[in-house]
């Protein structure tokens, strides 16, 4: 990671920088899930042996990859296709230069900028890895239904502090989620309640109602952030404070006494929210990278240069 630099592709691709925010503005426009697409996706592939675009490749015959784990097939389109324009525009410029992983990760930044969040900088010089699992992704990332601790763990055993996960997670101020990873606070809670006690009553009437037909129609979802559900800011906690969370683990973050002091310091904070966020992305951006010979540059994101069995 100590070989990442901010401008690596200078003098190989000296246009990278112009091409990604082309790409990624004329993306975000057309469709405005753009930006909360690719944070996740660039989130998963880091998690995952590293920000290597494992979760870019495609699934064949011998191998079940990590884009098709259960966890990751919400991930949407937009995510995919941000980078994949990305790539065709850059091959034509400076074919076989920049890798997928570091064009993931300069997509991922324009469009937080974009959407009100905080610039940060991103090394570059990453290698596209040569593994691709789904079992991997299925191991290494957190479900909404976990216990708090377990979820810390998870984060803990990849360098991540309990005050890193809470900034991460403020990414949960865009975009949305199924009803299907929050029903259960939702119907038949528990013998003395319908509904989880600390969802706010009318947010609770709400997502029941939005969510009454979820299992026929699985696409049902509801924003992340009920306030400003389009605008990276620091509502996530402000809205985590009332009882509006609509994660389970998210409203767990409020009330647990080792994460709750950030929740409360960015609620109050949006600069030491940004601040926050921003080291901690980039810490998770250069979490285990593969330099020199440890990978490749893709010719086409979802596939290796050669076949792998
Ligand atoms: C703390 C543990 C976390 C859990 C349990 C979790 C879980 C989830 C779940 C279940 C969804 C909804 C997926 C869907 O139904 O389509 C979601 C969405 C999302 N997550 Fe997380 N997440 C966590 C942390 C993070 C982190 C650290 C980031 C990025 C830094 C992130 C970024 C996002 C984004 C941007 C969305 C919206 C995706 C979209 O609109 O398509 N999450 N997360
Ligand atoms: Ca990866
Ligand atoms: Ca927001």
């Amino acid at each position: 990671e100590s070989k990442l630099t901010v401008d690596y592709y200078k003098k190989t691709c000296p246009g990278l920088q112009d091409i990604i925010r082309q790409v990624v503005t004329d993306k975000q426009i057309a469709s405005s899930t753009t930006a909360s697409a690719t944070l996740r996706l660039f989130f998963h592939d880091c998690m995952v042996n590293g920000c290597d675009a494992s979760v870019l490749i495609s699934s064949n015959s011998f191998n079940t990859a990590e884009r098709d784990a259960e966890i990751n097939l919400s991930l949407p389109g937009d995510g995919f296709e941000v980078v994949t324009r990305a790539k065709t525009a850059l091959e034509l410029q400076c074919p076989g230069v920049v890798s997928c992983a570091d064009i993931l990760a300069l997509a991922a930044r324009d469009l937080v900028t974009m959407v009100g969040g905080p610039y940060y900088n991103v090394r570059l010089g990453r290698k596209d890895g040569f593994i691709s699992k789904a079992s991997e992704a299925e191991a290494a990332l957190a479900k909404p239904t976990m216990p708090l601790n377990q979820i810390i763990s998870i984060f803990q055993s990849r360098g991540l502090s309990p005050q890193e996960m809470v900034a991460l997670s403020g990414a949960h101020t865009i975009g949305f989620t199924h009803c299907k990873e929050f029903s259960q606070r939702l119907f038949n809670f528990s013998k003395k309640s319908d509904y989880d006690p600390t969802l706010y009553p009318k947010y609770a009437e709400g997502l029941r109602k939005l969510c009454e037909n979820y299992t026929k129609d699985p696409t049902m979802s509801a924003f992340n952030d009920v306030m400003t559900p389009n605008k990276f800011d620091n509502m996530y906690y402000q809205n985590l404070q009332k009882g509006l969370g609509l994660l389970a683990s998210d409203q767990a973050m409020a009330v647990d006494k080792r994460t709750k002091p950030y929740v409360d310091l960015y609620a109050a904070n949006q600069t030491a929210f940004f601040q926050a966020f921003a080291r901690a992305i980039e810490k998770v951006s250069v979490y285990q990278v593969k330099t020199g010979s440890k990978g490749e540059v893709r010719h086409r994101c979802d596939a290796f240069n050669s076949l792998k069995t």
